[in-house]
């Protein structure tokens, strides 16, 4: 996790970002958070959706690294945002230096989910390409390979629960009033 004293330096007004393995709830919380925050709330994904169709298209047309290298460039679209938002990204938007760059400046805040949530709440993977065939398998894999760069990105790690959403919510607005000089709300 970030060191709080680096989290000092930077300033308020930042974007709240939610960065996480797939199934975390970055889509679905972060819609909630806004809603609580009274921020408006973006997705990385429902932007590359408007600009270039579906996710899964997409990569067996152009590829990953196609993917990853307009996602960097939506993301950093997203922070420029003029009011402070809630920002959820793509589990893999992290993989990209760039993207981590654009997120020192930024409050992230780092949902974690257990392997038998991400059991439940994957389905048949089908809309996230890079699961494959064995959704679960897959996402233990890459859960593994990428735990340590989301860490490494994290001013917040929420460990995962079984709080229903609006507790889940709850619990986020706690830990980022109790990690910033500034009420997330104002
Ligand atoms: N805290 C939670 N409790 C119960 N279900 C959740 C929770 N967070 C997410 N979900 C469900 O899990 C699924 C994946 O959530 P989503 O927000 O799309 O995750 P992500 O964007 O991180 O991949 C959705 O069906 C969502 O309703
Ligand atoms: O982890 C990943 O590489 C991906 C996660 C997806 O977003 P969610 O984490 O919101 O499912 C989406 O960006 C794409 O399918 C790739
Ligand atoms: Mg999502």
């Amino acid at each position: 996790m970030r060191q709080p004293a680096a989290a000092e330096q930077r300033g308020d007004g930042r974007n709240i970002v939610l960065i996480g393995p797939m199934g975390s709830g970055k889509s679905t919380v972060g819609a909630a958070l806004a809603r609580r925050l009274h921020r408006p709330h973006v997705d990385s994904d429902h932007f590359f959706v408007a600009r270039h169709g579906p996710i899964p298209e997409y990569f067996s047309l152009h590829g990953e690294d196609a993917f990853r290298a307009e996602e960097q460039s939506i993301v950093a679209e997203l922070l420029d945002s003029p009011r402070p938002s809630v920002i959820s990204l793509g589990g893999g938007a992290v993989l990209s230096a760039g993207t981590r760059e654009l997120l020192r400046d930024q409050q992230v805040v780092l949902l974690d989910l257990t392997e038998d949530q991400a059991a439940l709440r994957l389905g048949d993977g089908s809309s996230r390409p890079i699961l494959g065939a064995h959704p679960v398998q897959a996402w233990k894999r890459i859960y593994a390979e990428r735990e340590q760069i989301y860490r490494d990105c994290a001013d917040i790690v929420m460990t995962p629960d079984d709080a229903h959403i609006d507790v889940r919510v709850d619990h986020i607005v706690r830990a980022l009033n109790t990690t910033s000089r500034r009420d997330p709300s104002v």
